[in-house]
């Protein structure tokens, strides 16, 4: 792997445009996330131009948290885009055990072949339930128990896949790495992992493969930690989350990054 803060100042050099088909809880947090890390957010989510606002931007998110019938439609159509044009694109499978409905539009988004898959162990466990015939999952999954899943959902389906938790764990199906930064507060706040699918393709806009996207977590992960030495608690802490996104440097995450490739 490059020195993993040269993925940081490459994704700043381009400030690529992401467009975001993302749920209304996290519109407003993850556009202000993208502008603070240095990219440019776009929400748009209207079927009669989300196929052509695609072709604008370098790298898409696809989040199903809000899901509705319409969105699901859009959601198809702006990921056929960027799968026709090779530009990436990113699936956040939100609560995909619990309802049929996801289950079913998110079986047929993974046919429109993301390029990262990004979920929590249960997610990422429920989405791979999908190819073997729908087995149950726990809201409590680990990280741990998810690796193996995850390496499973990467071969299935070609994707880079990221199981977000306590420490992170990124898998191309082959190699894995373990991104240990982060901050116990992160998870208090709502949308932080939402918004995090636009920081990952922001960081894979320009430079697809696996190393970019553990670059994406670190990067986060570390603001996390920055961002708990200034907080009093989750609301103060979602604003020095954003300052911390635009204050972390390259070096910074040269030097702070813990990463572990297994
Ligand atoms: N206990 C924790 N300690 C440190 N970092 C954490 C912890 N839990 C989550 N994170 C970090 O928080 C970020 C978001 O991941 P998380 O797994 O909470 O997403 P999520 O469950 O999809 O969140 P949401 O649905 O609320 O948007 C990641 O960068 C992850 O590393
Ligand atoms: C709270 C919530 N409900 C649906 S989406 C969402 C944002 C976190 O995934
Ligand atoms: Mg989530």
């Amino acid at each position: 792997m490059d020195e993993i803060g040269q993925y940081l100042r490459n994704m700043r050099a381009q400030a690529p445009l992401v467009h975001n088909i993302t749920n209304f809880v996290a519109m407003n947090v993850m556009a202000n996330v993208l502008l603070a890390v240095g990219a440019s957010p776009a929400m748009v989510h209207a079927r009669e131009e989300v196929a052509e606002f695609a072709a604008l931007a370098q790298a898409l998110t696809v989040n199903i948290g809000t899901l509705d019938p319409a969105w699901a439609e859009a959601m198809e159509l702006a990921a056929r885009t960027m799968a026709a044009r090779g530009r990436p694109w990113v699936l956040d499978p939100v609560g995909v055990g619990a309802t049929r409905f996801r289950q079913d539009v998110c079986a047929r988004l993974l046919d429109l072949r993301p390029s990262v898959i990004r979920g929590n162990a249960s997610e990422i466990l429920a989405l791979v339930g999908l190819g073997a015939g729908g087995k149950g999952t726990d809201a409590a999954d680990s990280v741990a128990a998810a690796e193996e899943a995850a390496r499973d959902l990467a071969r299935w389906t070609g994707a880079v896949v990221v199981v977000s938790g306590p420490v992170d764990f990124i898998t191309d199906g082959s190699r894995g790495w373990r991104v240990e930064n982060g901050h116990a507060l992160m998870p208090r706040v709502t949308a932080l992992g939402c918004s995090l699918n636009g920081v990952i393709a922001a960081f894979v806009a320009g430079d697809p493969g696996p190393e970019p996207v553990v670059a994406a977590m670190a990067c986060y992960g570390l603001a996390g930690e920055m961002a708990g030495r200034a907080a009093q608690g989750p609301g103060s802490f979602a604003v020095a989350f954003l300052d911390a996104l635009c204050a972390v440097t390259p070096e910074d995450l040269t030097r702070d990054a813990r990463v572990l490739a297994l």
